[in-house]
């Protein structure tokens, strides 16, 4: 981690220059909406789309958030506009494809890093609580990837979905609904991965370990300083290992990939664990 408990993951001067294995056309002529892309995560992968000549398109809820990227990505060149949209309002989500998408002349890649939950025992969950996960991060995300799927298919251009999810088939407790919403994430990528390759549309999903961002707040800090030794690598990842896997497996690099989840998570979905809540007495050690 920062020395700076406030400042958490890569910020906007490192992202600008970070060394990276594409080349600088990687993305020429692409357009890139990324939902979050003022987040921890989907900056990053904005930054590497941008720096690789990708025009960006970024979603958030926090106005100020979507300013500062558009603003800082501005002053280093890069094409881009922000657009405040709620995922979990399928209305919001339409106007969002039928105006700016439609004005900037189409999208040719999908990343959905917008989503989060709080870490709570699942025994605990209120209705609120648990549905409000579920909205974010399944809903949402299907809303987004149902707009993209009908504007590709309706202007007759191929398409790539890469939706940022979590490990899910080990390891990470006290985030059971967000467990819940991303298996259904990845279920549906899977079964549309299938319905859209007619339409030219591939469909993957990432999914990170401990990645240092500053949605680690949520979490106390008891709990994020254990996160670290949660894999098999022994350390938490960056924004730009997940940023260069999106490109990879969102670009033509991944060409033949379609229906996947990838886990870049350091291993962590082999061994390790990740306790969000703290690790109770039943799992310590002796
Ligand atoms: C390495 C580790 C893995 C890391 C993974 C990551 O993804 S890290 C990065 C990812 N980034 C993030 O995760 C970003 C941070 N996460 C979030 O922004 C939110 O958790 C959210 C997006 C899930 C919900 O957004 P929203 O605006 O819809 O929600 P709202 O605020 O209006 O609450 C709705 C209801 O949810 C309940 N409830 C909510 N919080 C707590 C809690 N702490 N405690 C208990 N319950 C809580 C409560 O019932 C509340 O209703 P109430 O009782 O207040 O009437
Ligand atoms: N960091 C990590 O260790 C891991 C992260 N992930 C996942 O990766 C994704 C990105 O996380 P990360 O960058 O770390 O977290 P951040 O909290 O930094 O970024 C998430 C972004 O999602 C946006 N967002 C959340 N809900 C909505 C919504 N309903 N509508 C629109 N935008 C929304 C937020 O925008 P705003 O602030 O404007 O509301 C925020 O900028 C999330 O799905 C997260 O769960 C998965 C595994 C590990």
């Amino acid at each position: 981690m920062t020395d700076d408990p406030m400042k958490l993951g890569l910020d906007d001067a490192a992202l600008a220059v970070h060394p990276t294995v594409f080349a600088a056309d990687a993305l020429a002529g692409k357009r890139v909406l990324v939902s979050g892309g003022a987040g921890g995560i989907g900056r990053a992968v904005a930054w590497l789309a941008g720096r690789c000549g990708a025009e960006l398109i970024l979603t958030g809820r926090d106005a100020g958030k979507l300013d500062s990227a558009v603003q800082a990505m501005t002053a280093a060149g890069l094409q881009v506009q922000g657009h405040v949209v709620d995922i979990r309002k399928p209305e919001t989500v339409a106007d969002l494809f039928a105006g700016p998408v439609t004005e900037a002349g189409g999208i040719d890649l999908l990343v959905n890093s917008a989503g989060g939950q709080f870490p709570q025992a699942a025994i605990d969950f209120s209705a609120k609580g648990w549905n409000a996960v579920i909205d974010n991060n399944l809903n949402g995300t299907w809303h987004m990837m149902q707009a993209a799927a009908r504007h590709w298919r309706d202007t007759s251009r191929p398409g790539s979905i890469v939706n940022i999810v979590v490990v899910v088939e080990h390891g990470l407790y006290g985030v059971a609904h967000t467990i819940a919403a991303r298996s259904g994430v990845i279920g549906v990528s899977r079964a549309v991965a299938v319905e859209w390759a007619p339409l030219g549309i591939r469909v993957n999903c990432i999914a990170p370990g401990a990645i240092e961002t500053p949605g680690w707040r949520v979490y106390a800090p008891e709990a994020r300083a254990t996160y670290a030794r949660s894999n098999p690598m022994m350390r938490a990842g960056t924004t730009w290992d997940i940023a260069e896997s999106v490109i990879w497996v969102g670009g033509t690099s991944g060409g033949y990939v379609t229906g996947e989840t990838i886990n870049v998570a350091g291993g962590s979905q082999l061994w390790g664990e990740t306790w969000t809540t703290g690790r109770p007495d039943w799992f310590q050690p002796g």
